[in-house]
């Protein structure tokens, strides 16, 4: 897993990589900086091209200017240098690094506070201006000059973070930020570009390796982690010879409405795709058909008109249940026998998930280690309004612990949060899969991992990256601007086994 720091971490630990590799600091800045500009020269391989980098005068302007300066020796010959010099403080990495690039043929020119703004036509700009040094919104100069940048048609290279974007933590309302193109960022993603907030500041971005020292970092137990492949890789168990349908579990998915049987459907066959040994549907009557002809693998407990369905609860290691339920008084009875008779962590989804909003008094009941997996709107039902999602996040961190359940909150990045306060990020998705039908998929895929013995924590991860990875499969290759949840589900299987490989 990737730790992933904020921003007072991030200063703890150049700080740390900095005495103990040791480095010192002017060569850690010459580091990052030529890590930018590998990654630059690659997607900007024009050279007559002329770029604009606009640099602070704090350790991001010191990257900027050490940027100038190596792309300047990579012969990109149309660089110019224009320093904000809206502050008496510069780092004593910035003053280095002025001096260094005073002795190219670069030229330099500084905006000073009040002044107007020079005429800018370089059509690429790279944004050195502030980093993870931000402390406070901007205003007065920075937020004019930054409001002026983004008012000019160019292309917008952020160095580190977009100027004016809080790497962590809330992001205000209305602040002025720098709006960027690419972000070729150090070390980590930072936590908020993975939230819905970067969304109209960072069109895309890219961590970058600064050798920031692992061990350290790792030692301070974070709780917030990047899901990586190599974590999944390592998790997914691989089948074994002489095994049996009995050795993968027997899942029960509890689904669907005369109207909502689709729900059903998707769940109770991803559910399979994913390797459930068995699978079986609890469904209304009307539904048999429909689920026999769409996938006759999948056995049935028949729901008729408001009678509770016998279910021999003993029979299933997995239960997912809300996908379509209704929230009508057969459902309430349903959900009340689920939580009462089955003691096993179970995966709560969709309408299981607003009954337990409009029928607080079945949380009492919920088995521990279960999983919820609410989209933004359901996770606010259930928790209550939100501002934006940092304090979404928080929330969850609080009601994983007291309620003792992992919540699954789906996001482009879906994050996953433990009873013990971990938050993990899931890196695979993309918005070709915003589709209604993509979260019952989500569903039988858990619920298939916790069948197969997989723990609740181990089964939410993986589930979470595998339905994203499916995804990712069939849509990036050829640009595919819409997937079908049944496809996702029928992708599963191969998916896997490229990751077992
Ligand atoms: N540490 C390392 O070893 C490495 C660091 N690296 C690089 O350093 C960057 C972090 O550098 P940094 O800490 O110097 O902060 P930075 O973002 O340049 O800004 C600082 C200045 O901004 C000011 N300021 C803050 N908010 C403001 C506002 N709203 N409006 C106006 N001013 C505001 C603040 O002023 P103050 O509030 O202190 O008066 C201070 O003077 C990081 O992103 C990465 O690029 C890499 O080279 C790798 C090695
Ligand atoms: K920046």
């Amino acid at each position: 897993m990737l730790p992933l720091l904020i921003a007072p971490q991030i200063r703890e630990a150049d700080a740390y990589t900095i005495a103990h590799e040791p480095i010192a600091s002017i060569d850690l800045m010459e580091r990052a900086s030529k890590a930018f500009v590998g990654w630059f020269i690659n997607h900007f391989p024009d050279k007559d091209q002329a770029i604009s980098v606009y640099c602070g005068t704090g350790n991001n302007g010191g990257d900027g200017l050490a940027i100038a300066r190596m792309l300047d020796d990579h012969q990109y010959k149309k660089i110019n240098v224009k320093v904000a010099r809206f502050s008496d403080k510069s780092t004593p990495d910035f003053n280095t690094n002025l001096e260094r690039l005073k002795k190219t043929s670069i030229s330099i020119s500084e905006i000073h506070p009040g002044s107007g703004f020079p005429i800018e036509d370089c059509p690429l700009i790279i944004d050195a201006l502030l980093g993870t040094g931000l402390n406070k919104p901007l205003e007065g100069d920075y937020k004019r000059l930054v409001d002026h940048l983004n008012s000019l048609d160019k292309t917008i290279v952020a160095v580190d973070v977009p100027t004016g974007f809080f790497a962590d933590g809330e992001i205000p309302h209305g602040a002025g930020i720098l709006k960027a193109d690419l972000v070729i960022t150090f070390q980590q993603p930072k936590i908020n570009f993975l939230l819905p907030e970067s969304g109209p500041y960072i069109k895309c971005w890219e961590a970058v390796n600064i050798g920031i020292d692992e061990h350290f970092v790792q030692s301070l137990h974070l709780p917030y982690l990047a899901v990586e492949e190599k974590d999944i890789r390592k998790m997914l168990k691989p089948r074994h010879r002489f095994s049996n349908k009995g050795t993968y579990g027997h899942t029960l998915i509890v689904a669907g409405q005369p109207e909502t049987m689709g729900a059903a459907l998707l769940s109770a066959s991803a559910c399979v795709y994913a390797g459930s040994g068995l699978t079986t549907a609890c469904i209304p009557q009307s539904g048999l058909t429909a689920l026999n002809a769409y996938m006759p693998e999948i056995m049935a407990i028949v729901r008729h008109d408001m009678q509770l369905p016998t279910i021999e609860w003993a029979k299933f290691s997995a239960i997912g249940i809300g996908p379509g339920l209704g929230k009508d008084e057969l459902a309430v009875e349903l959900i009340t026998d689920v939580f009462t008779n089955y003691k096993k962590p179970l995966v709560i989804d969709a309408d299981a998930l607003n009954l337990l909003t409009i029928h607080r008094e079945l949380w009492r009941s919920v088995p521990e280690n279960s999983i919820l997996t609410p989209h933004m709107k359901e996770f606010d039902r259930l928790f209550g309004d939100h501002g934006n999602w940092w304090q979404r996040i928080q929330t969850g961190i609080q009601k994983a612990r007291e309620y003792a359940v992992f919540i699954l909150l789906k996001n482009d990045y879906t994050i996953v949060i433990s009873p013990a306060g971990k938050v993990y990020f899931n890196t695979t998705s993309n918005p070709a899969m915003a589709v209604g039908g993509m979260g019952d998929v989500l569903t039988g895929i858990i619920s298939a991992l916790l069948a197969q013995h997989y723990t609740p924590e181990e089964a939410c991860i993986l589930g979470a990256y595998l339905h994203g990875k499916a995804g990712d499969e069939l849509a990036l290759p050829n640009k595919i601007n819409v997937i079908l949840p049944s496809q996702v589900a029928a992708r599963v299987p191969l998916t896997m086994a490229k990751l077992l490989a």
